[in-house]
């Protein structure tokens, strides 16, 4: 079945945390439509730019864009940037059931708000290997009074501005800035006027004694998430659109680019509401603790829970992190890993500076994109669209990931690491102390295109023996996975998905300062790819030049 969909971007006025500012709207509004499919259905997005003098594009998180890379929405690597007044029809296929969403990828377009729910059931006549009685859905983000243009400002300044901690988490689109739903149970802060609708707290309505699947993605621009519904526990069974031996937990860590699905079910007290709080790890947080309820039939969605909500943990409390994600193991019969790899690259992530620019680099390379995108210009062999030397597969074995880097001074390019069609690819990231003594934070690397396998997380530096402690025999499918501070995390998948395919740090004000890198394989087997994503730099030029084209 094709699904059609027409966004207008656009800006918009909106109080996502009851305080009115300008953000990147669909359609009038904030988040975006949510995107519902079957798994094999094909979506028609027609993406009209509103924006008055800014370009566009939209990615479609976790989607593997098998045989339309052009459809991917990466600016400068899968297309060109929608210009102003112009339309761009992305047309794919869903091909896996999932949590997904989607989110602008050009700038800092994400974090402006340009984001939305992308959800896949299953194909007629196939079933989830669990049972609900009901679904719901929570799309968490984080929110900055300042705007992007603001933002993406100060990081690229000296003395260098950090975009800071956000003022609100948000829910659905919704959060509450500076005050607490909570706080006549607390007494820690304000209670909260909310004033608008925009910014109502998020009511999950549900019947007593029932079974839910509950689908939770992050699209934050920054933070690490814990989410806790108070008296119930949480059973995963779903991550990134892959399922997951159910594994109970009390409480959840999500990272910006990931999913979960998680099953409750509400044989609680349902002579109450429940709350669901989400709060900051990682980072010392300045940020209230988002709140939702869980509204049992047939309260009244407006009573508030009478007692204190979940303390989520410590933001430092790396072993509970760290506990959590490797409890997240394959579901019994999922597609196991080829027992060895081809090749393997390692990746080692500093925070480091180019000319006195505070930048994060990969191997030493800080990742600037070219003007041309990379699937048009490979797809056609033109000379000078970006570096061609081979970008580096290792670090130095002396590097010392537990202390600043000795020399901070880093290069920039946009190389791309070739991967030969059809071969196994491991990657090991190695996560490093940054600039600053004593400090290593948490990045989670989305890679385009591909699920990977993830093989193991360790602490310290990745050794060699390391590799034969790999999980080869139950190791999650993902598109998204954690690196801890001072650890590697290891991963392996199959370059079997012709295109140009980025690989980088979530976290948006890091992926703007460099922290990606990007992957090409199969580009001759490309099929034409629609003149619209090539209207620009020297493909462009060579649409103009050759109208046989
Ligand atoms: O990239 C970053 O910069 C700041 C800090 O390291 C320098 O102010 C921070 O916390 C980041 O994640």
């Amino acid at each position: 079945k094709v699904r059609h969909y027409k966004f207008e971007v656009e800006y918009i006025y909106w109080s996502p945390d009851c305080e009115e500012r300008m953000m990147i709207g669909i359609n009038g509004r904030f988040p975006g439509p949510t995107i519902r499919a079957k798994a094999g259905d094909t979506i028609v997005v027609e993406l009209r730019n509103s924006l008055p003098t800014e370009g566009v594009v939209i990615h479609w998180h976790g989607i593997k864009q098998l045989g339309t890379p052009w459809a991917d929405g990466t600016a400068s690597i899968s297309q060109c940037a929608v210009n102003p007044d112009e339309t761009f029809v992305y047309r794919f296929q869903v091909d896996k059931a999932g949590t997904y969403f989607y989110h602008g990828h050009y700038g800092m377009q994400r974090a402006a708000g340009l984001y939305g729910s992308l959800i896949v059931d299953t194909a007629d006549g196939e079933e989830e290997p669990f049972h609900y009685d009901g679904e719901l859905s929570l799309l968490l983000s984080d929110w900055w009074h300042e705007s992007v243009h603001v933002q993406m400002l100060g990081l690229a300044s000296i003395p260098f501005r950090w975009v800071g901690e956000p003022q609100a988490i948000l829910i659905n689109g919704r959060g509450q800035y500076n005050c607490s739903l909570a706080a006549h149970l607390t007494g820690e802060t304000s209670s909260c006027k909310i004033t608008n609708n925009q910014c109502a707290p998020v009511v999950l309505q549900v019947r007593p004694n029932k079974t839910y699947r509950l689908r939770i993605a992050s699209t934050t621009s920054l933070s690490a998430l814990n989410l806790a519904i108070a008296n119930h526990n949480m059973t995963v069974v779903e991550a990134d659109g892959n399922y997951v031996e159910p594994v109970t937990v009390n409480d959840m860590d999500i990272y910006s680019g990931e999913s979960y699905s998680v099953i409750i079910k509400t044989d609680q007290n349902s002579s109450l509401n429940h709350w669901i709080s989400i709060g900051i790890r990682g980072r010392l947080p300045k940020t209230q603790n988002a709140l939702a309820i869980l509204n049992y039939h047939p309260n009244s969605p407006s009573k508030l829970p009478s007692y204190k909500p979940p303390v989520t943990p410590q933001w430092n409390d790396y072993t509970h992190s760290k506990e959590f994600t490797y409890k997240i193991l394959a579901m019994h019969g999922t597609q196991a890993p080829p027992a060895n790899s081809d090749r393997r690259i390692a990746l080692l992530n500093t925070q480091n500076k180019i000319d006195g620019y505070i930048k994060w680099s990969i191997n030493n390379i800080s990742l600037v994109l070219p003007s041309t995108p990379y699937l048009g210009s490979m797809r056609f062999n033109l000379k000078n669209a970006f570096d061609t030397e081979k970008p580096p597969e290792n670090f130095s074995e002396h590097y010392d990931v537990m202390r600043p880097p000795i020399n901070p001074n880093s290069t920039k390019g946009s190389s791309v690491y070739k991967l030969k069609f059809n071969s196994t690819i491991d990657v090991v990231l190695q996560n490093t102390n940054a600039l600053t003594g004593n400090v290593s934070e948490i990045h989670p690397w989305h890679l385009h295109g591909h699920d990977f396998w993830v093989l193991g997380h360790g602490d310290g530096k990745f050794r060699k023996n390391d590799v034969s402690k790999f999980n080869l025999r139950n190791p999650p499918l993902r598109n998204t996975v954690v690196i801890f501070p001072y650890g590697w995390t290891a991963i392996r998948f199959v370059a079997n998905n012709p295109g140009v395919w980025a690989f980088h740090c979530h976290i948006e004000p890091h992926l703007h300062m460099g922290m990606g890198i990007i992957l090409a394989e199969g580009i001759e087997l490309i099929s034409k790819i629609p003149n619209e994503a090539l209207a620009c730099g020297i493909t462009g030029q060579v649409l103009m030049n050759n109208k046989r084209h």
